[in-house]
């Protein structure tokens, strides 16, 4: 990446800052482009979703791998959680969706509260033999009562399928179809296995699953820098956990060179492959280098960019993140390495001027809170609105959450030191609700980006990207006005 102006910045910038200069183009189509990482993680797409106990659960870990993507499980899972969830994951079809699943019996309010938790807007009756027999949408539980029978409402006109029938082939049975909304994925046995919505299908075409070399989809997990790390990391790479986060609000501390050396040696021993370690998080060269230096594959960069994050207001520490990615970029390519620009990402043209900057992925968090992918309950506010609750990691209630064994003494000194917010309301988009909306506006904005460019991979998009510096008023041309003037 270039600046397009001989002069280098004289502050330092953020994504609202600046603007990608497009190039001359060899790229025919946006779909030429490949969206594949370079950083080892085995992520066909460059986003990873942030280790925030408000975002990553294993419903978000499953819908992500599938399409390519990595989610970290946050630290403060409990190791026996962790296996489990990691099981579950890598137990998923990589592209039929997981069905919620309810028999004839149960009754309209158990259905309305699963709907919310997966996009497909289905809840499939089954029979004893796990056989469907009727689907229920959120559609067929308006005006009836909640305690209505599922039976009386469930539409009988299923459409199964085959697992191993082509994403192709499902499309174009949905397509048109009068009578059912999803296909119902069946086992030799005609048992109900998975569910396949018709962009489900058209993205199981687009996307490709992030999978281990077993053929199943991908997981990372997180490990803080206190206690037994080395201990954490056998355990979590006996679970088979495939990517491991050392993360730490301040990571360039020794606390970390040496916990990250023990997490590398741990790794080592206990794994025959090379296991991809990310730390952080840092914002300057040297604390790249330090974190490469003593095993980092990937290093996370970023301090104050996070929408959970008060650490700016209350330290006044942190840097500008465009500034931060493109320094440490530099810094870990020279050494072989890559960073995830981790923070502040709040739209797709914030992931395609990371990657210009140089990062391997952007890693998100509140931004994907507020989906039906998300740990959380769906809430509606006082409109009526659909909305997730999210929260820092760093903010009292995680703090709380993360002391639960401690003594009362320790406990109090470390609620002093608050550093996020503890409570915020992610709006579901009416229109983009589930996460895999918000990773097709991703894709197609960079998969964009980089034609403008010139580019038809990521490595590329970084080498060719010139990058201009703007106004507010620069900034503010560009924004939609949906509402006239
Ligand atoms: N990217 C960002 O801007 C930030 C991210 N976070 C996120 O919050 C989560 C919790 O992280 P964290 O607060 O590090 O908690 P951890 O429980 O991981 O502990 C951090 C350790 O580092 C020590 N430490 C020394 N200096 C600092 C410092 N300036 N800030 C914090 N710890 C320090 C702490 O000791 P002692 O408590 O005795 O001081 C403690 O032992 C992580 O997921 C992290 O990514 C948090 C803040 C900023
Ligand atoms: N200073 C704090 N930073 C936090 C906290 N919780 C999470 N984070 C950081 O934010 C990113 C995600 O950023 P987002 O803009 O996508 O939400 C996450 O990966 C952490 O680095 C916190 O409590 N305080
Ligand atoms: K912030």
């Amino acid at each position: 990446m270039r600046f397009h102006t001989d002069t280098p910045p004289v502050y330092d910038l953020t994504y609202d800052d600046v603007f990608l200069m497009p190039n001359r183009s060899a790229v025919a189509s946006r779909f030429d482009v490949d969206l594949a990482t370079s950083d080892g993680t085995g992520a066909t797409i460059p986003v990873v979703v942030a280790n925030m106990t408000a975002v990553a659960g294993r419903r978000m870990a499953e819908t992500m791998a599938r399409r390519g993507g990595l989610v970290v499980l946050p630290q403060d899972v409990d190791p026996a959680a962790v296996r489990e969830i990691v099981a579950w994951v890598k137990s998923r079809h990589v592209v039929w969706d997981t069905p919620l699943v309810l028999t004839a019996g149960d009754a309209v309010a158990d259905a309305l509260n699963l709907l919310p938790k997966r996009a497909h807007d289905a809840v499939v009756i089954v029979d004893a033999d796990g056989h469907p027999v009727g689907v229920v949408n959120e559609a067929a539980c308006v005006g009836v009562d909640r305690f209505t029978r599922l039976g009386e409402v469930a539409d009988p006109a299923i459409l199964t399928m085959p697992l191993t029938a082509a994403p192709r082939d499902v499309f174009d049975r949905l397509h048109g179809g009068r009578t059912a909304r999803v296909a119902l994925g069946v086992d030799e046995e005609g048992r109900l296995a998975g569910v396949l919505t018709e962009v489900g299908a058209l993205r199981a075409e687009l996307y490709r699953p992030a999978l281990d070399d077993k053929g199943r989809l991908r997981v990372a997990a997180a490990v803080g820098v206190n206690g037994d790390v080395a201990a954490k990391t056998t355990a979590l790479l006996e679970a088979e956990v495939d990517t491991l986060v050392v993360d730490t609000a301040h990571g360039h501390q020794e606390k970390m060179i040496t916990g990250l050396r023990a997490i590398r040696a741990a790794a080592d021993a206990v794994s025959e492959r090379h296991v991809t370690i990310a730390a952080g998080n840092v914002v300057t060269a040297e604390g790249t280098r330090d974190l490469v230096e003593a095993g980092a594959d990937v290093v996370k960069v970023g301090v104050g960019p996070g929408a959970m994050c008060t650490t700016r207001m209350m330290t006044g520490v942190g840097r500008p993140q465009f500034s931060a990615v493109l320094e440490c970029a530099t810094a870990a390519r020279e050494l072989g390495a890559r960073v995830w620009a981790d923070g502040g990402v709040r739209h797709p043209r914030d992931v395609a001027l990371a990657l210009a900057a140089g990062a391997s992925s952007v890693m998100v968090g509140s931004w994907f809170a507020g989906t039906y992918e998300s740990p959380g309950d769906l809430l509606r506010d006082e409109q009526g609105r659909a909305y997730k609750e999210s929260f820092g990691m760093a903010s009292k209630r995680a703090v709380t959450a993360r002391t639960r064994g401690e003594g009362a003494f320790d406990r109090a000194r470390k609620a002093l030191f608050e550093e996020g917010i503890s409570t915020s309301r992610m709006r579901l988009d009416p229109a983009a609700p589930s996460v895999e909306d918000l990773l097709d506006a991703i894709c197609s904005g960079v998969r964009s980006a980089a034609t403008y460019t010139g580019a038809s991979t990521l490595e590329e998009f970084h080498a060719k990207a010139v990058v201009g510096i703007q106004s507010a008023s620069g900034f503010a041309e560009g924004a939609p006005r949906p509402h006239g003037w």
